[in-house]
């Protein structure tokens, strides 16, 4: 559904009028997302991850730089997503909660969503599939909890059901049993034949709702792995790359040994 093959993005910075410089943020960058699957891309902060994710819908600042080919669905977006594409057939999940408009009630927001992306279904059914009560369309972002901010953003989101869905960190600060309904939810998405570009920093949480991993370093592809081979609490044989093994034995309860 999307290829990326040899993606690299520059930022251009200027120093002063006349002096200016690039800095890369990410190289050569290659990766395909199936329709059915969940991939999950992994890094630390800073790595590139929220980027990427810009780059596909065509969300870069003027003073980037890209080279490479984007393709969607058989047709090449990295020269702008066209807008028919973006929040329709590609939709991302923000990593901020503060996207959701603070002046307004959740049902308005929901109602806005589906008249925007022209799509069906009644908001109080788009709530129920998240688990979220026929309350909460009254309320303001303000009166949700973490999680239920999250849920009605995914809400939204995926109420125009996107072939793609981008999810940004969609589980950072949540607890443990919210964390798993969300992405237990972008799983559905896949498992209905969309896919899921899952973007996070907590790989143990998204291992057992994805089925490939990408794993991003200072804007590098430095492994992609299949989620079932980071099993078990041994030496993570079955993985490919050198930085998946050591990613695997840093992680708790595997030893916390990052250089073994
Ligand atoms: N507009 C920009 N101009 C220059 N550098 C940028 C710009 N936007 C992001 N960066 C830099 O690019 C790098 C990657 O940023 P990115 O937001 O993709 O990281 P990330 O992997 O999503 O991290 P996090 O997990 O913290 O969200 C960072 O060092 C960031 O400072
Ligand atoms: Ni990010």
């Amino acid at each position: 559904m999307l290829s990326i093959r040899h993606l690299s993005l520059r930022f251009r910075r200027y120093q002063g009028l006349l002096r200016q410089s690039q800095v890369t943020r990410l190289s050569d960058l290659s990766l395909d997302v199936a329709a059915g699957e969940v991939l999950a891309v992994a890094g630390a902060s800073g790595a590139g991850k929220s980027l990427l994710a810009h780059a596909i819908l065509g969300l870069l600042p003027p003073n980037a730089i890209t080279e490479g080919a984007i393709t969607f669905q058989g047709r090449r977006i990295d020269q702008g997503c066209p807008p028919g594409l973006r929040g329709r057939r590609i939709a991302l999940v923000p990593q901020q909660i503060s996207h959701l408009d603070p002046l307004a009630r959740v049902g308005d927001q929901l109602t806005w969503a589906l008249r925007r992306t022209k799509a069906k279904g009644a908001p109080v059914e788009i709530l129920a599939r998240f688990g979220l009560g026929p309350e909460v369309l009254r309320l303001y972002p303000r009166h949700l909890s973490g999680g239920m901010a999250r849920r009605v953003l995914l809400a939204m989101v995926s109420a125009a059901a996107p072939d793609l869905l981008i999810a940004d960190e969609p589980t950072a600060g949540l607890d443990p049993e919210n964390r798993d309904m969300v992405l237990a939810l972008l799983r559905g998405h896949a498992t209905r034949g969309g896919a899921v570009l899952l973007i996070t920093h907590d790989l143990a949480a998204a291992l057992p709702f994805s089925d490939r991993v990408a794993l991003l370093r200072d804007g590098e592809l430095c492994g992609m792995e299949d989620a079932r081979d980071f099993t078990g609490t041994g030496t993570g044989a079955a993985l490919c790359s050198p930085f998946a093994r050591a990613l695997w034995r840093a992680l708790p309860g595997n030893g916390f040994d990052a250089n073994a």
